[in-house]
């Protein structure tokens, strides 16, 4: 049987890391990914600091990852004090230079902060990942079961920077969904893993993880622009798909949940065949039921911390905002993007505010998550849209400019043609 990734856990003596390093040399493998186990969350120390040459000069140069917390790291450093994010920084370099591909310095026992920050150095950039610190005692366990799941995502054969965000969002989600178990008496609990068999969402066939590049042209099918037209959904998908869209949003407000069901699934047929992700507008309950990529939902659907906990750590979420503190809670709620508007007046959706494009500037600059504009979006203005250059508006959300139109392909090609040409959003 060929081993392609292995992850080691708490290696407690010489020997026993001296074996494991000639064994890995003679049988090598894809990925090496160690978690060098020596303080535990708790603060119980698991091996001596007699290993900590061997880890040095043997195990650390082979790894591809290393995924020490504050005090492991601070302990391969002699000691060094690591109390800030700029600390964890220094001491990834650091321990990059002792060999390993990619570092991974774990901030959960950071002081003072609000956010889980982790720091991810591959040697030429730093990957500062937050997410929001969720209060429990059920953190037992937590290292190991992210270094597990990093190995798992390599040799699914993502790349590291990919499997590092899934891991810590698989971790993140599982913590979140079991901080009320309350099992034993010890300082700590254990999490439980097996959310995602519990949520009945554990088959995931999308190829790629959340792209924020992916909502440089988003498409958002209208049920009644379709009916108008004399199309069905599918064609609609597909023309807009093959005029250039980069992600497409079932928006299908008057369908029965049967019809509505039986379309996602052939649209998600479409979109698999073209490495185009799939959302379903509003409705959990169908995307789960198709397999769908994600969701996006607004501020009186489902909440987006609920649909996570339904959908787990892989799926896309996106969120309607027009305020910072909507984007401060989409994030907080572990959405993925997202959708501000209406930047213009729009005659799609009834009754909607307009926030225009100070409001849209407004929010890209509150928000930690990537914001796709909608609302009154086409070719004469998108350009215009995308210059209010805030980094992280990473493209436009269109309805009626292309689905209401006769030829769906021609004017998302074009759309396509003019977002290409402002040169932005697809960084
Ligand atoms: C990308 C994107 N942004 C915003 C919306 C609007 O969602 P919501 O506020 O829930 O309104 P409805 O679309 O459900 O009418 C969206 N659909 N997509
Ligand atoms: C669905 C939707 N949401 C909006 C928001 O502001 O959140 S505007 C909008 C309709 C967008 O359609 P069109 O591209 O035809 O203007
Ligand atoms: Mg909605």
């Amino acid at each position: 049987m060929q081993v392609d990734v292995v992850k080691t856990g708490m290696l407690p003596s010489v020997g026993i890391v001296k074996t494991l390093c000639k064994t890995l040399r003679e049988f090598p493998v894809h990925a090496l990914v160690v978690d060098p186990v020596m303080v535990s969350t708790s603060g119980d120390v698991l091996a001596g600091p007699s290993i900590l040459s061997t880890f040095r000069e043997e195990l650390l140069p082979m790894a591809d990852i290393i995924t020490p917390n504050l005090k492991e790291a601070s302990a391969l450093l002699n000691g060094m004090q690591l109390e800030t994010v700029d600390d964890m920084r220094s001491a990834a370099r650091l321990l990059h230079n002792m060999g390993p591909k990619n570092v991974l310095v774990k901030g959960g026992d950071l002081p003072d902060s609000s956010d889980a920050v982790d720091i991810l150095y591959n040697g030429h950039n730093f990957y500062e990942l937050r997410s929001p610190r969720i209060r429990t005692r059920n953190t037992h366990g937590t290292g190991c079961s992210l270094a597990s799941s990093i190995a798992a995502e390599v040799a699914k054969g993502y790349p590291m920077l990919s499997a590092v965000k899934v891991a810590k969002r698989f971790v993140e989600t599982a913590l979140d969904y079991s901080k009320e178990i309350d099992i034993g008496n010890g300082p700590q609990g254990p999490f439980d893993h097996l959310l995602r068999l519990k949520s009945h969402s554990q088959a995931c066939h999308r190829q790629q993880p959340f792209d924020p590049s992916d909502l440089f042209l988003y498409a958002v099918t209208d049920s009644r622009m379709n009916k108008r037209w004399g199309r069905s959904i599918i064609d609609a998908v597909k023309a807009a798909i093959d005029g250039g869209a980069t992600i497409i949003q079932l928006r299908e407000k008057d369908a029965e949940t049967k019809d509505f069901m039986e379309s996602a699934k052939a649209c998600l047929r479409i979109c698999r065949l073209h490495g185009v992700p799939l959302l379903i507008n509003d409705r959990v309950d169908v995307a789960i039921a198709c397999d769908a990529d994600g969701v996006h939902v607004g501020q009186s659907d489902m909440p987006a911390r609920v649909a996570r906990t339904l959908l787990g750590p892989e799926k896309i979420i996106g969120v309607s905002c027009k305020t910072p503190e909507q984007a401060e809670q989409a994030w907080v709620d572990g959405a993925d993007y997202i959708g501000c508007g209406g930047v213009y007046p729009t005659n799609t959706k009834e009754n909607n505010i307009t926030v225009g494009l100070n409001g849209l500037k407004t929010v890209c600059m509150a928000s930690k998550l990537p914001v796709v504009a909608i609302g009154g979006i086409g070719v004469s203005n998108a350009r215009a849209v995308m210059e209010i250059r805030t980094s992280n508006l990473k493209g436009v959300a269109v309805v009626s400019a292309l689905f209401d139109r006769e030829c769906v392909q021609t004017e998302t090609r074009q759309l396509h043609e003019v977002l290409l040409g402002s040169n932005i959003g697809s960084t």
